[in-house]
């Protein structure tokens, strides 16, 4: 009899050891960073929004913030715009924003909202412009002027909090607005920061293209499972954070400097990444403390 019933005991199980966690989830804003190198590949992408949707079911109140380096440069390759990147920040003329703004609040975000309503769950789509909920001003690095690239001033989350409260999944680009209402390119690791300390939410997931953080970026099997502000330091003195990694720690460690309890760098290649996370003992990917 139970030999019969194995594998539907087994799945069984798996419930009862989730229903911890849904339990002390409940009602929790959970902000999740999705990535544009995570993106590439559909079945995936569905995938990742199959575990959002499931978060969403069971009481935790998730909200999208997406990247789309990749589908930019696309594009820009496209209409033979040449482009670069100058600490992390994609330097952004007039033409480049034009192009950034399109595949972001464009292709981007319509296309998780369709996804996901897809699968029967309520997404609106929105960009920062939107309730004018990012405010941003010109960044300049090193005192580098890198055109239309936007540092956070501000997030108002009237918005968010309406479509929460109201049942919807917000899905957010990251185009923002300075205070004279022009728009500006800002990097979406930053977006997503902003936005979870903004909403007070209790986790932040930043899903990507690679296991965590590695000490050796080509070697899987090297993976640092805990950060903390005195080992990231060393990382970051040590060189083996690099390109697109140096936004996300900072972030990581910004976010939990200022009160977002957990945070964490998921693979987001891995099937069911999100879930693992949250739902189980076992931990993957980096988890990042104060
Ligand atoms: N120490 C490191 N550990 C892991 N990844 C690293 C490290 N240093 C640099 N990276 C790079 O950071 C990349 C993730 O950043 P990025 O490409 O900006 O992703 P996303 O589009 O998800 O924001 C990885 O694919 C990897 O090439
Ligand atoms: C200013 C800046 O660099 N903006 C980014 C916005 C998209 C992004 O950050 O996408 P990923 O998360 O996929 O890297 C860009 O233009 O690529």
């Amino acid at each position: 009899m139970q030999q019969e019933f194995k594998k539907e005991i087994d799945k069984a199980e798996i419930l009862v050891e989730a229903l911890g966690y849904m339990q002390k989830y409940e009602g929790d804003i959970v902000v999740i960073k999705y990535g544009g190198s995570a993106m590439t590949n559909e079945i995936i992408k569905k995938s990742v929004l199959k575990d959002i949707a499931v978060l969403k079911s069971v009481g935790l109140k998730p909200i999208i913030v997406h990247g789309g380096g990749k589908d930019i440069n696309r594009m820009l390759d496209r209409v033979q715009i040449k482009s670069e990147f100058k600490n992390g920040l994609r330097v952004t003329d007039k033409d480049t924003l034009e192009i950034a703004e399109m595949v972001l609040s464009g292709k981007i975000n319509k296309g998780l909202v369709t996804h996901l309503e897809q699968i029967g769950t309520h997404a609106v789509g929105l960009s920062g412009k939107d309730g004018n909920m990012i405010t941003v001003e010109k960044v300049m690095p090193q005192g580098e002027d890198i055109g239309f690239v936007g540092k956070i001033t501000y997030v108002d989350t009237t918005l968010i909090n309406t479509l929460l409260d109201q049942g919807y999944t917000p899905i957010i680009s990251t185009i923002g607005l300075d205070e004279k209402y022009h728009a500006y390119n800002i990097n979406a690791d930053d977006v997503a920061t902003a936005i979870a300390r903004a909403v007070k939410a209790s986790k932040l997931v930043f899903l990507t293209d690679i296991e965590g953080v590695l000490e050796n970026p080509s070697d899987p099997s090297t993976l640092i499972s805990k950060i903390d502000t005195e080992s990231a330091k060393e990382l970051f003195e040590s060189g083996i954070i690099t390109g697109g990694m140096i936004p996300k720690l900072k972030n990581c460690l910004d976010a939990v400097q200022n009160d977002v309890k957990r945070v964490h760098i998921l693979d987001g290649r891995l099937e069911h990444s999100l879930l693992i996370e949250i739902f189980t003992k076992k931990g993957v990917g980096t988890m990042i403390k104060r």
